[in-house]
């Protein structure tokens, strides 16, 4: 079945991503805030406590204390992720080469592209884990690098490769993740026995983190991401080393989410999974955007497969390797 009938977008489609030669932001640091951001247990970033007033989960409207966004104010104010003219340099190594990226509020958008392409190094930047060599990124309307404090209140990641406090427990991790963001402690208890129950962490909760499965871990990072219900959820590689029961329950909790207005983004390595769950998406390759847009514009009637291999080539015939073949 197609995900994506199912549970369609409530944003309507824009057109695809153009590059933008918007000058790159400020080096800013934290805004002048009397409160200095505590470290998060589960990304080891820095992010603000305070937060708003928590909300009582609710797949009927949306599930945190944010509103939607007004599909017809301004275009900025319409858009969950706006970035500019992105860069990320490492030594000699141009990891990230001047992307611009435009993801509607409300949309599922996924993020594909080769090994090495720079999502990881994109998604990094657009959550202020990573900070940029140019470039300006806005979370709904907000800059994530000169006014982080702000812009990471709506936002939960779950980032590729970064340590987790592993020695807590599983409870215990995603506990300190909602305390960490503010929340009441009985809302947290709450939270954390839900997204527990919805992940089949249940018998595990007491497990420390460092005995987990990978896809054990995946998940509990998952649930830290969304505790406190963000306005935007960047997910890398969520799926990755997930069994397909777990993953068919995340995507139905995604689904809900943005239903209720919230924004997914999402890499993925596995375009049919891409195709059939998202409405929007963006192919990364070599630091740039090949090609962004709905998943219709960007697959143009081929599957987004084969509109990828098209895309980025190198398929390679496996000759060379007759050593190998017994
Ligand atoms: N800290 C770093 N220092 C040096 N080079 C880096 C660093 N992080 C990433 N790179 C390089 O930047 C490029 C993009 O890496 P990135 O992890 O963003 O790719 P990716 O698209 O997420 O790849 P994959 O699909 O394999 O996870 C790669 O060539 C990588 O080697």
């Amino acid at each position: 079945m197609d995900d994506r009938a199912a549970h369609p977008s409530t944003e309507p489609t824009t057109p695809p991503t153009t590059q933008s030669a918007t000058p790159p932001a400020a080096d800013v640091t934290p805004d002048g805030a009397t409160r200095e951001p505590a470290p998060d247990a589960t990304s080891g970033a820095t992010r603000e406590p305070g937060q708003g007033e928590p909300a009582t989960p609710d797949q009927a409207r949306p599930l945190g204390p944010w509103a939607p966004l007004a599909p017809d104010g301004p275009e900025r104010n319409r858009l969950a992720l706006s970035v500019r003219s992105l860069v990320k340099v490492f030594g000699s190594k141009v990891a990230v080469n001047g992307i611009g990226l435009d993801v509607p509020a409300g949309s599922f958008y996924g993020l594909v592209g080769p090994n090495g392409a720079g999502k990881t190094t994109t998604l990094s930047m657009a959550t202020g884990l990573l900070r940029p060599t140019e470039g300006s990124v806005l979370v709904r309307g907000l800059g994530v690098w000169a006014d982080p404090l702000a812009a990471k209140r709506t936002l939960g990641v779950l980032p590729d490769g970064v340590r987790l406090f592993d020695r807590l427990t599983g409870e215990q991790l995603v506990t300190y993740a909602g305390l960490l963001r503010g929340m009441d402690r009985a809302t947290v208890a709450e939270r954390v026995a839900d997204l527990m129950t919805a992940l089949d962490l249940t018998a595990d909760a007491g497990t420390p983190v460092v005995d987990y499965s990978a896809g054990m871990t995946k998940k509990i990072s998952l649930a830290a991401a969304m505790i406190h219900a963000p306005a935007v959820l960047v997910l890398d590689e969520p799926f990755e080393s997930v069994d397909p029961v777990s993953a068919a329950n995340i995507r139905q909790i995604l689904h809900s989410y943005v239903d209720s207005g919230g924004t997914v983004i999402v890499s993925s390595h596995v375009m049919d999974l891409v195709q059939r769950m998202c409405d929007h998406v963006a192919v990364i390759a070599a630091g740039n955007v090949l090609a962004a847009g709905t998943v219709e514009e960007v697959r143009a009637g081929q599957s987004l497969e084969d509109r990828f291999v098209a895309m980025v080539g190198g398929r390679t015939s496996g000759e060379g390797l007759s050593w190998l073949h017994i």
